[in-house]
Formats: structure tokens, sequence, C-alpha cells
């Protein structure tokens, strides 16, 4: 390690030398399980699971609704490796850290990356419980300077200025809402963007207001990050938002969102991601490796 901050590359790879030497499964495929989401873990078959505590090099979950496990498994013939828990940078992780499992699972030959978050409407378009496949972002952090690829970069990994339009799949983005359609969800299924802020306290109302116009559909503290490390180092990308909250945009409106609403929702809607996720990954063309 260099300093407290920096990650090297010998460093991402210990880490996943260690996974390699725990678990026969060779994932391809890495899902990210969003707030209150983790019971999408609970369906791969034949699981490794390890406390983030227990692998060496790993940061350490210290929000309610993220486990901090991450499980290796076959969900529907697919290896799979799961996040039940993420780091968000609001937790006082860098960026560096917040992102980490990304470049390991890079390591363990992760093709696609899927993320999933909680995460509040600000389009009118949206109700509690709706689940959007995320179009694209909008990084508030990120276009301040806080960016994972700040630093020396690792051309290992990829290039100094990669680009990020078209970041989320354009072929896994129709096909979720071909399955979709074919589950009968397309009516609380639809596309938009997703908006990063910094957290941890929610939107003001000006806030809201601005991101809105701003172009964002849904609003949250995550994401961003992961997906830009994953591009960057060639991963194809899939997101998808649960809509837990509408975003205060009015004076008058005297709601106030908490978190435990948030897992409330995710909670009560996680079985239609998870049936929506794994779906899309039985559908994925890949071929299993084995160790
Ligand atoms: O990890 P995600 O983005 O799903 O978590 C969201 C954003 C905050 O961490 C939290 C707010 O309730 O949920
Ligand atoms: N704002 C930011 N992050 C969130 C929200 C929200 O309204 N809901 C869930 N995560």
């Amino acid at each position: 390690m260099h300093s407290k901050d920096q990650i090297c590359h010998e460093d991402y790879q210990k880490t996943a030398d260690w996974l390699l030497a725990h678990t026969q499964h060779r994932p391809k495929v890495a899902i990210i399980c969003g707030s209150g989401l983790g019971m999408l873990a609970e369906a791969l078959k034949s699981q490794n699971s390890f406390q983030y505590s227990d692998i060496p090099g790993f940061p350490q979950s210290t929000v309610q609704g993220h486990a901090g496990r991450l499980v290796f498994g076959e969900l529907k013939g697919k290896i799979c490796v799961c996040m039940q828990g993420r780091f968000h940078m609001y937790e006082g992780h860098s960026l560096c850290k917040v992102t980490f499992p990304v470049r390991v699972f890079k390591l363990l030959g992760v093709e696609t990356l899927i993320v999933t978050n909680a995460a509040g409407s600000l389009a009118d378009s949206f109700c509690n419980g709706d689940i959007m496949i995320i179009r694209d972002h909008i990084n508030i952090p990120g276009l301040a300077g806080l960016n994972p690829l700040n630093g020396p970069n690792d051309d290992n990994f990829g290039p100094r200025f990669p680009p990020m339009s078209g970041v989320y799949d354009k072929d896994l983005r129709r096909l979720a809402k071909d399955i979709a359609k074919s589950l009968g969800y397309s009516q609380f299924v639809q596309e938009g963007v997703y908006c990063m802020v910094g957290g941890p306290n929610f939107e003001t109302i000006a806030e809201a207001r601005l991101l809105h116009k701003l172009g964002a559909d849904a609003v949250g503290m995550s994401t961003a990050p992961e997906v830009l490390v994953a591009s960057h180092c060639g991963m194809k990308v899939f997101g998808l938002s649960l809509i837990t909250n509408k975003v205060v945009k009015a004076y008058e409106d005297t709601e106030q969102v908490n978190h435990e609403g948030v897992l409330g929702v995710s909670k009560m809607r996680s079985e239609y991601l998870q049936t929506l996720v794994t779906e899309l990954v039985s559908q994925l063309d890949i071929n299993n490796n084995t160790a």
C-alpha cells in the first residue's frame, strides 16, 4: 500500500489471489446490492461467502441494510459474485476504497458489473416501488473533482481518459426492457437518469429542483464511482435503481424522507428487482470458467 488513500496494483492482486485461493468459483458477473437489496445474494446456489472483515484489504460496511458479505455462487447456471453491501463516500471511505472491490472483480475475471441502488424519484412519472433501468448518470461529486480515477493512472486497468458516453450498456438495457415486458413488469419498470450526490443528508428542496432541472430522474448516494471504475477497466455495466421515496420538490410538501423508509420500500419490492436481475443474468451470453 502506498499512502493511506492510494492503492496499488499489488493490493488489488493480493485480495484477488486470496479470494481465488478460497473459492472454486470463477465469476464472470458481479452484482452490487444497494440499500436493503442484499436478498439478491440469497438466490445464489452452491454459495461460498466471506465476511468483508475476513477478506484481506477489503473495506468494511457501516450502513444499516448493507450486511458486509461477499457471496460467490451460481445464478441460473452463471457464476456470480455478489456484494451484500457496498461502500459509500459519506462513510468516510476514499473513492479508491469505495471502488476497491470492482478492480478486484476485474482480476477475478469478471466481465459484467450489475449495480443496484435505492434512490429517490425526482421525475413525477415514478412511483415508490418502481424500478428504474439506469440509462445514464450525473455524477455530482465527479463533476466537482471527486473521482476514483484521480491520481496516477494504472494502465493495467485502463486508459487515462476513458470515455463515458454509452457507459450503461445499450444491449443489456434493451434486454432488461424485453425481460420486464415478458414478466409483466412494464407498468413499473422505466428507464431514466440517476444522479449521484455525496450524502449523507437527503436533498434540500432547492437542490432537488436543481437536480431535476439538470435532467436527473432519480437521486442516490452511490453507484457512479463503481460504474466509472468498471467501465475504465473494460467491464460491461448495467444498473437498476429501486425507487424508495419521492424527493420533496415543493415547499408546501411536509413529507420527510428517512433511511428506515428507504429500507422498508426496498425490502417490500426487492423480490421484483431480484427476478429481473436473475432473468437478465440467465440470458447473458457468457460461458463459465472453472478453477
Ligand atoms: O447503497 P445505496 O445507494 O442503495 O443506498 C442509498 C443511498 C444511501 O446510502 C441510503 C439512503 O437511505 O440508501
Ligand atoms: N436522496 C438521496 N439518496 C437516496 C434517496 C434520496 O431521496 N433515497 C434513497 N437514497
